[in-house]
């Protein structure tokens, strides 16, 4: 049973700070209610370049809601390697995604028995999410845990990743990527191209690695992505909304940029609500509820720019600690709740489970009928 856990993210840019902080924040806040057998450490990866450029503010914050700081270096031939995936990443649309590439330097993290991985657009919901850690106590550094993708669930999304650190690994892997355009120009595409027998189907590269590559699955509700098309509204969201132990919302329009257009959708507001929790208990100024959270319900009057945090910081004085205006939120959100259920939404968290079906995850053996589903192909 692994000992020491890494909790990490990975920042390479100014724009997803506000995702690495409240996800920081929400981890921190947990992990005090929860009782964890393992000695948790809240890690942020972050690249030279960009943590030079912080202020000392931002450093302040950043260090009060990471244990760790880790500087991370390019890859051997990054650049080339990410010219190479160029193609394939101008399929997803997503030019910004070319140095996820970055998250291959977890394996290298051994001071730690095992990582778990967050993008930084994910939201952890509530204690339970720590159970993850206990999903499987005997992984090895061949194995990659992870949930199913949901635009295609043969691949796992690596927004939430268990790994055992491991050089030799590290460095294979490394070497593959840049030897191999990666299904989407990113991480995920390369992940499952060398964890995932289903993605190699001569399987000569895992086997030159080694026979016990493995892609372990983690159960949906651990990264449920957000937006998930039509699955969203499906009735296995009643069935399941009250097991869900995190949200992750991928895509481009995340909780915290000023495109967004998801305003009703209550996981949204979940987030919005954190990072307001996050911003009232550092004193982060009321300048964020004008910025930030207004008009929530209407989208003609929210395109601010994205509030920058050194701003928010410098205007933030320990005399100015005036309460985010919270009400507005609330307001809104019985205004949005109503509107809600005259739509029949399902989407909105609720605290008491919805669903007509009670269903006991804990005694269900859940692993164990998703192994039987997809034995390990090692002939
Ligand atoms: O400009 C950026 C972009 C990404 N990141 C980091 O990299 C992660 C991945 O980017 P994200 O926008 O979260 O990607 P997704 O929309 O979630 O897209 C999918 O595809 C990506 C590329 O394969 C994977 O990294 C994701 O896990 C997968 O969910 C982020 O969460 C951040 O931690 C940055 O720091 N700056
Ligand atoms: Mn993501």
């Amino acid at each position: 049973m692994a000992g020491k856990i890494a909790i990490c993210t990975l920042l390479y840019s100014q724009d997803y700070l506000p995702g690495a902080l409240t996800l920081a924040y929400q981890l921190q806040r947990l992990l005090k209610k929860a009782v964890v057998e393992f000695e948790i450490t809240v890690c942020l990866l972050v690249t030279r370049g960009l943590f030079d450029g912080f202020c000392t503010q931002e450093v302040t914050l950043i260090r009060s809601l990471f244990k760790e700081i880790i500087i991370i270096e390019p890859l051997k031939d990054q650049e080339k390697c990410v010219k190479n995936n160029k193609a394939n990443l101008e399929l997803l649309k997503r030019p910004e995604l070319s140095h996820t590439l970055l998250k291959a330097r977890l394996w290298e993290l051994v001071q730690f028995d095992k990582v778990l991985f967050l993008d930084a657009d994910t939201l952890p919901l509530d204690k339970e999410f720590f159970k993850i850690l206990q999903l499987y106590p005997e992984q090895t550094r061949f194995q990659i845990a992870a949930a199913p993708d949901i635009g295609w669930p043969d691949m796992f999304n690596t927004g939430v990743l268990l790994l055992v650190p491991d050089l030799e690994m590290a460095r294979s892997l490394q070497d593959f990527l840049m030897k191999t355009v990666s299904i989407d120009g990113a991480d995920q595409g390369i992940f499952n191209q060398f964890f995932n027998p289903i993605c190699n189907y001569s399987k000569e590269i895992l086997h030159k690695i080694s026979p016990l590559m493995e892609w372990i699955r983690l159960p949906f509700i651990y990264n449920v992505t957000m937006p998930n098309y039509g699955y969203q509204s499906s009735p296995a969201i009643f069935f399941f909304q009250q097991h869900i132990k995190l949200i992750h919302f991928i895509g481009t329009s995340k909780p915290w940029s000023h495109t967004t257009i998801d305003y009703e959708n209550g996981y949204f507001q979940q987030w919005r609500s954190t990072q307001c929790d996050l911003y009232n208990e550092y004193h982060l100024g009321d300048h964020f509820s004008h910025l930030q959270l207004g008009n929530i319900e209407t989208d003609t009057n929210f395109h601010h720019e994205s509030p920058c945090l050194r701003t928010l910081l410098n205007q933030s004085t320990r005399e100015n600690k005036n309460q985010v205006n919270l009400e507005v939120i609330q307001t809104k959100r019985i205004v949005s709740s109503k509107k809600d259920t005259a739509k029949g939404n399902l989407e909105t968290p609720i605290s008491e489970p919805q669903s007509a079906f009670k269903f006991d995850w804990e005694t269900t053996n859940y692993l164990d009928r998703v192994q039987r589903a997809f034995p390990r192909s090692d002939t």
